[in-house]
């Protein structure tokens, strides 16, 4: 009898990443960091927004933002994603100079599935997601069907917290290797 061989690969429920860019050339900025997390091979990009420009929130005395969110799965455990993410932060010469300030690139987990995580250096979903509409509008966004992030980010936005500015830029998509 011949052995049947059975391949099996572990991916996480769907997981939602804020990523921002004020420094640089702001397209190529978040289209690379896109590439870097589709190239990992436990990573499978599932979608990515339109590109947002956004005024910056916390730090008003900066340049305007482009912010995208992306779904994703991953066999990576939560901890080795936030490594991933700030290996690719120091790809794109993120500085960690000013709390909130510019940046070139930033990665942040928004939410994993309907994950609670707190660990010294993770809290999902991110403490500050429900405050922030460059964050909210994006996920919005690429949620399609899954619902519970859909009442999650719903629930913020009557909330109206966050009055900042936010707008698609036309014509302008990012190109990643799928
Ligand atoms: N959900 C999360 N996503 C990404 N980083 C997180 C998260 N929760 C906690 N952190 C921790 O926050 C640290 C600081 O992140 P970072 O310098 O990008 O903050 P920030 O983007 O300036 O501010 P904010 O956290 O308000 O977006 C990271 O090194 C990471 O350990
Ligand atoms: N518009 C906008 N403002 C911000 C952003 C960002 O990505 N977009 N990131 C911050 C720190 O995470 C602080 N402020």
């Amino acid at each position: 009898m011949s052995k049947l061989k059975c391949q099996v690969k572990i991916v996480s429920e769907q997981v939602y990443l804020s990523i921002g860019s004020n420094i640089g050339d702001r397209l190529a900025n978040l289209t690379q960091a896109v590439n870097l997390l589709q190239a990992d091979p436990a990573v499978q990009v599932k979608a990515v927004s339109s590109v947002y420009e956004t005024q910056p929130w916390g730090n008003l005395d900066q340049a305007n933002f482009y912010n995208i969110a992306v779904s994703l799965t991953t066999a990576l455990d939560p901890q080795a994603l936030l490594t991933l993410l700030h290996d690719i932060e120091q790809a794109g010469h993120r500085r960690r100079l000013k709390h909130w300030g510019p940046r070139t690139i930033d990665l942040d987990i928004v939410y994993w599935g309907d994950r609670q995580i707190e660990t010294p250096d993770l809290t999902v979903p991110h403490p500050r997601a429900s405050e922030r509409n460059f964050v909210l509008l994006p996920v919005q966004e690429i949620a399609g069907h899954d619902l519970k992030v859909k009442v999650q980010v719903e629930a913020a936005l009557q909330q109206k917290a966050d009055q900042s500015w936010i707008k698609k830029v036309e014509g302008v998509t990012i190109n990643y290797d799928k």
